[in-house]
């Protein structure tokens, strides 16, 4: 944080944001709506009986990496642009001194498009895929698992067990989603690099080889420390809105 501060300001901390927040309407709304339709469809039970008939585990379990899986592939293009703007760590532009290589989230995107490619901005998507798909599952199930063990029976969450079962859900997944996602960023950034790797398999290889096992849970406890308010606030707002429209 010192670093980042001394080095770009309070404004390096907000680097590779509009998109994000663009994108996360899009990506949360295909993720719980697939989760939920999911369910539906192995459950036949609506969001509204699942309070009485509560799903099993493992449904809940297929649901989430359902979700996961789809929700990768709407999120992997915005991905691959905060982490491309987010590595980009020259000083702010000084008068005289050479533009940084990408201005802005549009830029960057037409960039990767021009330079690498329609595929180029689907770069990393498979290690995302495979960071999200079991990750999500494990995400609903903490939830779903928390909120039932403190409420009683046939009753909705209160909204302090739905921030807590939140909160948790996010900690739990990002813990077992950090290492696939120090690989993904990785690959992310290869193309720009020119040190593409092979493949998944051949990143996660040469990372441990070079750096040791150490390499996979870079930025956990940041991650998680992140992962508590924002899946807390998540979840209140889709329980909140699912109880509003019924
Ligand atoms: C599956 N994985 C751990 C990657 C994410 C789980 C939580 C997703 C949430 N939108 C967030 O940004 O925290």
């Amino acid at each position: 944080m010192v670093k980042t501060y001394r080095h770009e300001s309070l404004l390096g901390f907000f680097k590779g944001m509009s998109f994000p927040i663009a994108s996360i309407a899009v990506v949360n709304s295909v993720l719980f709506g697939i989760y939920s339709n999911t369910l539906l469809a192995l459950t036949a039970t609506s969001h509204q009986e699942r309070r009485a008939q509560p799903p099993s585990y493992t449904h809940i379990f297929i649901a989430g990496c359902t979700g996961g899986f789809l929700q990768a592939y709407f999120l992997a293009p915005f991905d691959l642009i905060k982490v491309r703007l987010q590595n980009q760590t020259e000083p702010r532009a000084k008068p005289g001194s050479p533009p940084p290589r990408y201005r802005g989230p549009v830029h960057c995107a037409t960039s990767i498009f021009q330079e690498e490619g329609p595929r180029g901005l689907f770069r990393g998507a498979w290690a995302l895929t495979l960071r999200d798909t079991p990750t999500m599952g494990i995400y609903f199930i903490t939830y779903e698992c928390l909120c039932h063990q403190s409420t009683p029976e046939g009753q909705n969450p209160s909204s302090a067990t739905v921030l807590v079962a939140g909160g948790f859900a996010g900690i739990t997944s990002w813990v077992t989603a950090t290492p696939l996602d120090v690989i993904k960023s990785r690959m992310q950034m290869a193309g720009l690099n020119q040190r593409a790797h092979r493949g998944v398999l051949d990143c996660i290889v040469s990372s441990a080889r070079q750096e040791g096992l150490g390499v996979f849970f870079r930025g956990l406890t940041i991650n998680s420390a992140r992962a508590f308010p924002v899946n807390a606030v998540t979840f209140l707002s889709y329980e909140y809105l699912l109880h509003l429209w019924q």
